[in-house]
């Protein structure tokens, strides 16, 4: 039961025995200013977790890259490329975005299978640090733009190791029936085409096996697998700049136990220095360990229904807001915004699901929680801080929600709530 646990984003969301916190700004006076459903970040915790990160990194030759498909609210950029964040992208929309929020262009990787034209145009004109290579017919496409421009891309091949991150099937990227990188067994080989293509200029090894990983021997796995790649390219006169391990470090949702970063980062170290790799620079991509437990979703309670074997509290927050529940029966903690020990919270306890207002059985936050619930309570799903916001649509025409950064005890709205009106705004009807 959630409830009686301490918030996944603790000490940044808190109880201060009455009602939840954020920073030091009620959960509740946020709702009654910006109206829920709402996302509430906290600016502290996306700052411990990029020093959970930069810390271990102090003196080592490393880059950060955002993985900031997980959110990529430009408060949310702006704030990791203040503290020397890279940025890992893999649209044009994400590369307008990272640069719209002050990132550096040459800490930018661009990874992604379906890179286009314009895309590469664009990440060439804007001198990103490299290109990810997904596929030998990306790696040609990427040559013949680059040498069209009359300039050389930076690249790293995205090598798919064969590695079972053991996380869930729909985000695990690393294994060879995974849409993701280039066959391991193949790579040395598109490495050697790679060197003779015109336009490209040879820099990296990539790999990302998969997000919310809390085992550590997958990564290991994976980087004795690329270590082995860099034997064979060395006999073969291919040098390489940097080495990145991709992102995946998972985070507590419910009670899985996360592996700290720094963790992970000596045990890489020791390889890359057993293995005489220490000279390259060290490049990671991590996303939902960066924002996750940094954000909550803040929804209201508008009815209460009780079937004979199921009771449901329907919230004004719904699939299209929060899609990772029903898409990949994923848990999120649910925490009421009122203290659960407050006295005036006289309703009686009963085991909920937290669904939505959307026409779809598939519409539910949560499912079989023990709260003590009445109309208009609020409640704060936690752990929402990636891959929330982002994924979030408007089926059944309903407008996407707003977005605050709580600092200490000021509150920004850093994306207001969409109108209606602005839902159909440019759509054009036929002529009558
Ligand atoms: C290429 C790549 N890099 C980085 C990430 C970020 O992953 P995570 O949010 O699990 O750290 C992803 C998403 O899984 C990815 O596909
Ligand atoms: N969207 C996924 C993570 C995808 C990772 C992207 N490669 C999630 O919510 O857990």
């Amino acid at each position: 039961m959630s409830e009686l646990n301490a918030p996944a984003g603790a000490p940044f969301f808190h109880y201060d025995g009455a009602q939840l916190m954020a920073e030091s700004v009620s959960v509740s006076e946020l709702a009654a200013r910006f109206g829920t459903p709402l996302y509430v970040y906290s600016r502290a915790a996306l700052k411990a977790a990029w020093e959970s990160y930069a810390q271990p990194l102090t003196n080592r030759n490393a880059l950060v890259c955002f993985g900031m498909k997980a959110n990529s609210n430009l408060a949310v950029l702006q704030q990791f490329a203040q503290w020397g964040s890279g940025f890992d992208i893999v649209s044009g929309g994400e590369l307008a975005r990272a640069l719209k929020a002050g990132a550096r262009p040459d800490t930018i990787v661009f990874s992604g299978v379906g890179k286009q034209d314009w895309e590469i145009e664009a990440a060439l004109q804007a001198g990103v640090k490299c290109f990810n290579v997904e596929s030998t017919d990306e790696l040609e496409r990427i040559s013949l733009i680059a040498s069209q421009l009359g300039c050389t891309a930076p690249v790293s091949l995205r090598v798919n190791p064969d590695v079972d991150a053991k996380t869930h099937p729909y985000i695990s990227t690393g294994l060879k029936d995974n849409k993701f990188g280039i066959a391991i067994e193949i790579a040395a080989e598109v490495y050697q085409r790679a060197a003779v293509l015109p336009g490209i200029r040879i820099v990296g090894v990539d790999c990302h096996i998969g997000s919310q990983i809390t085992q550590i021997e997958p990564y290991l796995d994976a980087l004795e697998r690329l270590l082995n790649l860099l034997d064979t390219l060395a006999g073969l006169g291919i040098r390489l700049e940097h080495l990145d391990i991709g992102g995946g470090l998972g985070i507590r949702y419910q009670d899985e136990t996360p592996i700290a970063p720094a963790l992970l980062l000596d045990a890489v170290f020791a390889m890359l220095e057993s293995r005489g790799y220490d000279y390259l620079q060290l490049v990671l991509e991590p996303g939902r360990s960066l924002v996750g437990n940094a954000g909550i979703l803040v929804t209201r309670v508008q009815y209460l229904k009780h079937h004979e074997s199921k009771n449901f509290a329907i919230v004004d927050a719904a699939m299209n807001d929060l899609l990772r529940p029903t898409l990949y029966d994923a848990w999120h903690g649910v925490l009421p915004v009122l203290c659960p020990t407050d006295a005036s919270h006289t309703a009686q306890s009963r085991v909920y699901d937290i669904v939505g207002p959307i026409c779809e059985s598939g519409d539910w936050l949560a499912r079989d929680r023990q709260l003590r619930l009445q109309q208009n309570d609020l409640l704060a799903i936690e752990s929402a801080g990636a891959y929330g916001f982002v994924m979030s649509g408007q089926y059944n025409t309903r407008p996407r929600c707003a977005e605050v950064m709580v600092d200490g005890d000021q509150t920004y709205l850093i994306r207001p709530r969409e109108t209606v009106e602005q839902l159909f705004a440019s759509e054009q009807m036929l002529p009558v």
